[in-house]
């Protein structure tokens, strides 16, 4: 698979402050990477580099074959669709009028519109005022502004932060849908549950430092522990750890009306972040 981002030991300081601690991940074109960390940890920082927001102290960049100099070049511009805090819409104009303005700035046809108002369910909102909109249909519409020009690489942060879980499902089912297009997508979470249903690749960054990657599934099976937790009926718990000595003991279990749950330790992402990292994503 071609790269679509490489990043290499880069490092941000704001003054004093170092953001980024020489950071260094790949991104295969057409996947879905998550950046994942708690609040503070770099995640915008590290998107708002990639897109050509914000300079790099030091290290090096590439998103797909353009280094960090020709991020600001108009057919590198084009290729990149952006959902950030800063994504705005036209307030007084209906959803129409907005999406009709950016497709004819990137030179698109109207179908387009019809086709991505379709796919994030709103196509009977079209000539609402953007006003009169709930934050979770304003975000679908943002989304619907972000890829109307069929950009080559997606970067979302925080696509589905503080929104209901209908909205969600929708954007999730939208983006499994961009995806399977052929676009690569980099987005930012803290919502372990979107990565591990979203992300083929997922990387851990902790102030500032990448603390391992992989894919969701490998990441969980590598932290497991080769262990049976057992709970008994007046809430004690126990660990037996999964070999042949233990054979007996398990078997026993088992068969215990005492015993009300008994499984195998496979933690989730969040769990396993908080084994690297002793944090909460939250
Ligand atoms: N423009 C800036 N000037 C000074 N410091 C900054 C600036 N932007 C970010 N920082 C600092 O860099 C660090 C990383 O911030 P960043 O916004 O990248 O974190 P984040 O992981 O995206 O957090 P959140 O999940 O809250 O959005 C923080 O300590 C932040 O205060």
């Amino acid at each position: 698979m071609k790269t679509g981002i490489s990043v290499k030991a880069l490092e941000k300081h704001f003054n004093n402050e170092k953001a980024l601690k020489g950071i260094s991940f790949k991104v295969a074109q057409g996947e879905i990477f998550g950046l994942l960390g708690p609040s503070g940890s770099g995640k915008t920082t590290t998107i708002k580099i990639l897109t050509g927001e914000l300079e790099p102290t030091a290290g090096q960049v590439e998103v797909l074959g353009y280094s960090h100099e020709a991020f600001k070049k108009s057919d590198y511009v084009r290729s990149l669709g952006i959902l950030s805090d800063n994504s705005s819409l036209y307030e007084r104009l209906t959803v129409k009028d907005n999406l009709t303005l950016f497709r004819k700035l990137y030179g698109t046809e109207q179908k387009k519109v019809d086709q991505v108002l379709k796919e994030v369910g709103l196509e009977s909102h079209i000539n609402k005022r953007v006003k009169d909109l709930s934050k979770g249909m304003k975000q679908r519409i943002l989304l619907c502004k972000a890829v109307l020009h069929e950009p080559e690489i997606l970067f979302l942060d925080e696509p589905t932060s503080a929104l209901d879980p209908v909205t969600t499902e929708s954007i999730h089912t939208m983006l499994l849908k961009i995806k399977s297009r052929g676009t690569t997508i980099m987005l930012t979470t803290h919502n372990m549950d979107e990565a591990t249903k979203l992300c083929d690749t997922v990387a851990f960054l902790n102030d500032g430092v990448i603390i391992d990657d992989g894919s969701p599934d490998a990441l969980r099976q590598s932290y497991r522990s080769n262990a049976m937790h057992i709970t008994y009926n007046d809430g004690t718990t126990k660990q037996i750890a999964l070999n042949l000595e233990n054979k007996a003991q398990l078997e026993a279990a088992m068969f215990d009306a005492n015993v009300v749950n008994m499984k195998s330790d496979y933690p989730t992402l969040g769990e396993v972040f908080k084994k690297v990292t002793g944090k909460e994503l939250v």
